[in-house]
């Protein structure tokens, strides 16, 4: 159904994996039918978290370099901006989102990894901002989102420098959550997901809505945000399922509703 991305459900998880040898860049097309492919992740009830990786030896290198030979200024400015909201999706998605970096992770890649909301990588990823390797800048959200995670320093180092660094030191600076053998890297990830996944759908929703408006729109709306949905959760079904399996000292099996 899609000609850049596989996608795998099994056990209440998607894998999707960027299928664009050579380097896995996203052109145009593969952003795209990302765009379709959230639509059925976030439609689909079956699908309670997701892990994002890359076939082959890379993640996503990057945009797709050779599509930037035509571009004007406004045609650059429209390719951010549409990279951007693209990605503001992917960082409010209701369903957990996990990057499994198994390979080169650079620019628009590390963006898009950036928008997840976990990332685990192997020791040899790469990763890095190296846009000013030619003549540009980041564009899909990169200036904003690294300073978050990594500081605005070591941001601006990185960025400025165009180095890249590997999976180790990407989780010394907290850019990834931790580092695994690639061998393991994509069983990891899924155990990561399968555990996120016994949890009611409803609540992992209102938990990611509050990190987002927290994140994005600041503490003080964040926090008003918390109260608000702190309120829903007690209007669910799966609350009453989760204090009465902790009351009963069972496991609690929440409907997601
Ligand atoms: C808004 C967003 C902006 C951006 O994202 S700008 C792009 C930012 N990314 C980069 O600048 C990374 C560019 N790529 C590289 O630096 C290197 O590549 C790597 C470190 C990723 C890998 O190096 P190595 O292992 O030596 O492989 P190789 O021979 O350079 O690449 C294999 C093939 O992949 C193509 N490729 C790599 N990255 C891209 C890309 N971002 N866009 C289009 N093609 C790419 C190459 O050209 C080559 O292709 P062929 O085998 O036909 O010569």
């Amino acid at each position: 159904m899609y000609s850049h991305w596989n996608v795998h459900k099994e056990d209440r998880i998607a894998v999707v994996s960027v299928n664009r040898p050579p380097a896995n860049a996203l052109s145009h097309e593969t952003l795209k039918e990302l765009a379709a492919l959230l639509d059925e992740l976030e439609n689909d009830a079956l699908v309670k978290a997701i892990v994002v990786t890359g076939e082959g030896r890379f993640f996503i290198a990057g945009a797709d370099i050779k599509e930037f030979t035509e571009l004007s200024p406004a045609d650059a400015e429209e390719m951010a901006r549409s990279g951007q909201k693209l990605f503001d999706r992917l960082e409010s998605f209701p369903k957990p989102i996990i990057a499994a970096i198994n390979g080169a992770c650079l620019g628009g890649g590390l963006e898009l990894a950036m928008a997840c909301h976990i990332r685990l990588a192997a020791p040899e990823a790469k990763l890095g901002l190296p846009e000013l390797n030619l003549g540009l800048i980041p564009g899909y959200g990169g200036t904003q989102r690294l300073p978050r995670l990594v500081g605005r320093g070591k941001a601006t180092q990185m960025i400025l420098t165009s180095e890249m660094i590997g999976g180790e030191e990407a989780l010394r600076i907290g850019l990834v959550e931790a580092v695994y053998p690639l061998d393991e890297l994509l069983a990891k990830a899924k155990e990561l997901a399968a555990v996120i996944a016994q949890k009611s759908s409803v609540t992992m929703k209102l938990a990611l809505n509050a990190i987002h408006t927290g994140m994005t729109d600041g503490p003080v709306a964040g926090i008003e945000q918390e109260a608000k949905l702190f309120g829903q959760a007690f209007g669910t079904e799966d609350i009453k399922e989760g204090v009465a399996a902790f009351l009963e000292k069972r496991k609690p099996q929440f409907a997601d509703r």
